[in-house]
């Protein structure tokens, strides 16, 4: 059977306008048009001039390593594959001592994906379609020379079981920038493919991102490691495998911030230099620029995209027995409960008003699965509008089957509210992953996923309709009660919110702190109009009489609701400043712990970490990190991105 990637049947049962439109659509100004966007990859230079940075003090790095000297002993190491089903679970008492934290020799590996997955019996990393496999044994091969620790994570160590002490190491660089192997590693790069920009590309994979097992902790979860930027594999096609420092403290640092803000995210452990130059093309002046090389250690319960099972459904034939063996694979280790599902739950729900049929989830494990990855998503992008992120690429090998936010390439926050905002500069010509357009573009992603589990024969067009309408409530539910708990109210007030958004984007005020602003207003009916504004006024700045206006009126009506509410001030602010960030990565942030790190101060970017993990608290003395973006913020490369990195 052949497989069409065209989104037919699937919009239907929802609109895909009816998503949007009850949010932010009314406030586009001008509403964006989202599919048959000509097919973009993201702009990669090829080539690396290579050279060494010698000017970074970090005490911690050790001489140069001769890239073949460690290739043999990486090929050597996974040559040795070690017993990997004993190691499975097997803590030993030497393990545990150290209060459980065990130094990078004692993890915990277990390589489920590549025991229970086809493999590709290849394992060069000469660029090709890969057929028949989900991945290949493929070591890390960035050149590296003196790598220096840029910044670590103690809570994703914490995750790992990892004593945080064993970041000082003076072999830790020299071991996470791949260019010495870490004992126990099976390192391999994934097969997927996508839709980018709303058209298939076929087969893209880890182009530059190497997993190394999966390491179980204490707790017995799975989390796997990669190493991106770690040199090319046979995904890599016409790019050179590596990444540089500006992107790569990106991801490190909104891996972590997405997780302290409470978003699903994938983490990251630590970010390293290598010691090298890479060379990009500059998108706004065309340009190409040497710039410092990076690995970031990243970690999720797992990697598998949307993508992953994508590829194996276009090929069909006997790759459509992959979808089926991977779609098992992530039941069984994530989704264990829809595993275990008992026959005697009632899990059948009818499909609509006009329609009798019903969908019995328990009769289908795939049908149960497709509608908890299309709700986990729902949930993820209702977070994600909460608190003003715009991820910028959302192409289908960038979903996560989990709900994690996943690739950091071109995001950014919102700062002046702005629905149509994108921060990638490759999708200003249609705004197809413009802020207000994620909610639509989360169900389009899952139709293609239904679409492709349709094609594999695992469930059928009703279960994957039933997904897709279950996209569409839990998303409306969770926005919802975001929108609610942000505005410090119990009941979702439509008009009210629907108000406010107006206000926000005609007035470009600045969303984070617009919100963190709100919990100073008082339930108080008898504050005269004309001081209403006045615990706002940091935030509605150089405002003309009719503005003041429109917002003295929106903020009467708030307040009525707030006495209706019956809430405390004090409750109130409490709660509010508990899902209103005072705090969030903003691009200029980390532009200026870029340009910091490139000058080789890394302690920037430490300080934003530290910021970053207590977005919720005040932190006195750190007010400067909530300030909105000053001018030079509006030069190209720091509010607008590419994907060049
Ligand atoms: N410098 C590079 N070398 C090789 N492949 C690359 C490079 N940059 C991107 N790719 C590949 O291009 C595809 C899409 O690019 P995208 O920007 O999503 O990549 P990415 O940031 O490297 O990926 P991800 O974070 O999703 O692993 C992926 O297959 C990715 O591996």
């Amino acid at each position: 059977m052949r497989f069409h990637f065209s989104p037919k049947t699937p919009l239907l049962s929802l609109s895909s306008s009816s998503i949007t439109s009850l949010c932010l659509r009314p406030f586009l100004p001008s509403a964006p048009k989202s599919h048959f966007y000509p097919s973009l990859a993201c702009h990669v230079s090829t080539g690396g001039n290579l050279r060494m940075d010698s000017t970074s003090p970090d005490p911690s790095s050790s001489s140069s390593v001769s890239v073949d000297s460690v290739a043999d002993g990486l090929k050597n190491q996974s040559l040795r594959e070690h017993d990997i089903s004993n190691n499975n679970n097997n803590m030993n008492n030497e393990n545990k001592k150290n209060n459980g934290k065990l130094s990078l020799e004692d993890l915990n590996w277990d390589h489920s994906f590549v025991r229970e997955l086809p493999g590709d019996p290849r394992n060069d990393s000469i660029p090709r379609q890969v057929f028949h496999a989900c991945y290949t044994k493929v070591l890390p091969s960035a050149e590296v020379e003196n790598p220096k620790l840029v910044a670590w994570s103690d809570s994703v160590a914490d995750l790992l079981d990892l004593d945080p002490k064993e970041f000082g190491r003076p072999d830790f660089p020299l071991k996470f920038s791949g260019a010495s192997p870490l004992a126990g590693a099976v390192p391999y790069a994934q097969c997927y493919g996508g839709h980018q920009f709303g058209t298939w590309a076929g087969q893209l994979g880890d182009g530059r991102a190497i997993t190394l097992g999966e390491i179980m902790n204490s707790k017995l979860e799975r989390w796997e490691l990669q190493l991106k930027g770690a040199g090319k594999t046979p995904y890599s096609r016409f790019a050179d495998g590596l990444a540089v420092l500006r992107s790569s403290i990106r991801e490190f640092l909104c891996s972590e911030a997405m997780h302290f803000l409470g978003i699903p995210t994938t983490r990251a452990l630590c970010l390293v230099t290598t010691g090298k130059f890479v060379t990009r093309d500059m998108f706004y002046d065309g340009n190409p620029k040497d710039e410092p090389g990076a690995v970031v250690c990243r970690v999720s319960q797992s990697f598998l995209r949307f993508g992953s099972y994508q590829i194996h459904a276009s090929r069909g034939g006997e790759d459509l027995g992959i979808v089926r063996s991977l779609a098992d694979y992530a039941i069984r280790h994530h989704f264990p409960h829809i595993e275990n599902m008992s026959k005697s739950e009632s899990l059948s729900f009818s499909t609509g008003d006009n329609d009798q049929s019903v969908v019995d989830l328990t009769s289908n494990k795939y049908a149960a699965w497709t509608v908890e990855i299309a709700e986990r998503t729902a949930s993820l992008v209702a977070r994600w509008q909460g608190v003003g992120f715009t991820h910028g690429v959302l192409n289908t090998d960038n979903m996560s089957i989990l709900g994690l936010t996943i690739d950091y390439g071109p995001f950014g926050f919102l700062d002046a509210f702005d629905p149509s905002y994108t921060p990638n500069v490759t999708d200003l010509p249609g705004r197809r992953y413009c802020f207000a357009n994620q909610p639509d573009i989360g169900l389009w992603n899952i139709a293609q996923f239904a679409s492709t589990l349709m094609t594999a024969n695992l469930i059928s067009d009703q279960e994957a309709n039933y997904a897709m309408e279950r996209y569409g409530t839990k998303f409306m539910d969770d926005y919802q009660a975001i929108l609610s708990q942000k505005l410090g109210l119990q009941k979702y007030n439509k008009q009210l919110v629907n108000k406010l958004l107006s206000n926000l984007a005609v007035d470009k005020v600045d969303y984070t702190n617009f919100f963190r602003a709100l919990s100073n207003i008082k339930a108080d009916p008898s504050i005269p109009g004309d001081e209403l504004l006045v615990p706002l006024k940091a935030v509605l700045l150089d405002m003309g009489k009719e503005r003041k206006e429109a917002w003295t009126s929106w903020v009467q009506t708030y307040i009525q609701e707030l006495v209706a509410s019956g809430v405390s001030d004090e409750e109130r602010k409490a709660s509010m400043n508990s899902v209103n960030p005072k705090y969030v990565l903003r691009n200029y942030l980390c532009q200026s712990a870029i340009d910091a790190a490139e000058m080789g101060d890394l302690e920037e970017v430490r300080r934003l970490l530290k910021v970053m993990e207590r977005p919720y608290d005040e932190q006195p003395g750190m007010e400067k990190y909530a300030h909105l973006p000053p001018a030079w913020a509006y030069r190209p490369g720091v509010c607008m991105l590419s994907c060049s990195s």
